[in-house]
């Protein structure tokens, strides 16, 4: 509960008798807005806490994202539902997440493409998507379908991992048609997944993502990528190796996607070879914090005032106080790389894990539109006299992403419900008055 707090007491009415001659002085510039737009398979999170034993009765491989046949679906479900082992239930999608969390963030608008059932029951699973999705995310290019969105079972086995079950449902009945040009190419990003990529038959999810990004390139619109899971990754590691020299710009992943595409098991250096692919990775390792990895041009490196940290590039945090910029703004880029460790050490309770790296993406979104708003309103800032890729150095983003993910762990849903304080109450209040 929040009070309500006093308010000022100086009313104008009727508004319109202010006073014209001064109104004149007082009219205000309307900024141009941006926002960023995503695609995803619509899915609602169905969370269960099962024992190991039923990921195998299922053939779940743990911690993977598993499409399910209806009849699985359904034995599935009935199982769950009789024990009473549904915690709770969740709009959910990994894009979906992301972009919802980048409205709250930024209290600004986003676009999602994905499909929405025609016809909508109260109750629903596509009722109460729509009912958890930030009324700033813009649903209007949602693709009407004539069967159910999908159901994502995500089963928490003991030691808090998690093994999602799929059932597709019309998740993938995206077409190409409903990707509107001039919203992908006016926006400040275009935001996809992996999981994308494995529509089959004749669902078209897979082209109509291709259609997207196609667009986005076009009109130099960064394109970025989240992995999604290890194994979908695993399955051929040279082709999204090649996919992603092709098409992205922003590269998001944990530790495991990041080995399972470079082969190495260090953050750091999945980072730097994912760095040969696109011009900025961003790597979560859970317990272990996060990176952020990108160029910068040689003459604009700032170094940092922070503790050099060790690892596997001694020294690799020296100018994390750059900005992050593609590697083709850059007559001489070099690498640059910037870590942090959990906020706080972490929630002292962690209630889910669940879409602690979609937060953590949603807030580089959040830096990224940033500066693209920046940049179209006040174009003549020495911020721009460079193309930065985002408004803040590595260094900030890594701070900023770090503390969203630590909002969504303090919370069960993996969607924000609100954005975060505008100052810390952990903070002394000295900070703020330096
Ligand atoms: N056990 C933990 N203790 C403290 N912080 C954590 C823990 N797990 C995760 N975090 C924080 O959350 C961030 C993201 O977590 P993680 O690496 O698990 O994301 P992920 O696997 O991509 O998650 P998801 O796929 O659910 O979005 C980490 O970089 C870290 O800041
Ligand atoms: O196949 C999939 N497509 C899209 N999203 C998925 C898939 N599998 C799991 N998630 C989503 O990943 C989120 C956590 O990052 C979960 O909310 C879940 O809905």
């Amino acid at each position: 509960m929040k009070f309500p707090g006093q308010r000022k007491s100086k009313h104008y009415f009727p508004v319109a008798n202010r006073d014209p001659i001064l109104e004149q002085l007082t009219q205000v510039v309307q900024p141009k807005r941006t926002y960023i737009c995503g695609i995803d398979q619509t899915l609602v999170d169905i969370e269960a806490k099962v024992a190991d034993e039923l990921l195998t009765r299922y053939q779940l491989p743990k911690g993977n994202s598993t499409l399910i046949d209806d009849e699985s679906a359904h034995a599935l479900y009935q199982e769950i539902k009789q024990q009473a082992l549904i915690s709770d239930e969740f709009a959910g999608g990994t894009i979906g997440n992301t972009v919802h969390n980048y409205s709250i963030l930024a209290d600004d608008r986003s676009v999602l493409f994905g499909v929405m059932s025609k016809n909508i029951e109260v109750g629903s699973y596509a009722y109460r998507y729509l009912c958890n999705t930030s009324s700033k995310v813009d649903l209007n290019h949602l693709e009407p379908v004539n069967g159910p969105i999908g159901r994502c079972f995500t089963l928490i086995s003991d030691g808090g991992e998690r093994t999602f079950a799929i059932s597709k449902g019309s998740m993938d009945k995206l077409t190409p048609e409903f990707i509107n040009k001039d919203i992908v190419q006016n926006s400040s990003a275009l935001v996809i997944t992996a999981y994308l990529m494995r529509a089959s038959g004749e669902d078209q999810m897979t082209q109509a993502a291709l259609q997207a990004i196609e667009y986005a390139k076009q009109a130099d619109v960064p394109v970025v990528l989240t992995l999604g899971t290890r194994f979908l990754i695993e399955e051929d590691p040279q082709w999204w190796q090649q996919f992603i020299e092709d098409h992205v710009t922003i590269l998001a992943m944990n530790e495991d996607e990041g080995e399972a595409l470079t082969g190495l098991s260090d953050p750091l250096l999945a980072s730097e070879a994912a760095l040969e692919w696109c011009d900025m990775v961003l790597t979560t390792a859970g317990p272990l914090g996060l990176y952020t990895a990108g160029y910068t041009q040689e003459t604009e490196k700032r170094q940092t005032s922070h503790t050099l940290l060790p690892g596997a590039i001694p020294e690799f945090n020296r100018y994390e106080f750059s900005r992050p910029q593609r590697k083709s703004d850059c007559e001489e880029p070099i690498k640059v790389y910037a870590h942090i460790s959990p906020f706080m050490g972490g929630p002292e309770k962690i209630r889910n894990t669940n879409g602690a790296g979609d937060g953590a993406l949603a807030a580089l979104l959040h830096d990224l539109a940033a500066n693209t708003y920046h940049k179209s309103n006040i174009p003549s800032s020495s911020k721009h006299k460079s193309d930065g890729l985002c408004y803040s150095s590595f260094s900030q983003i890594c701070k900023y992403a770090n503390r969203v993910a630590f909002e969504v762990l303090a919370q069960h849903s993996p969607r924000l419900s609100r954005a975060l304080p505008e100052r810390e109450d952990s903070l002394e209040e000295s900070y703020w008055e330096r």
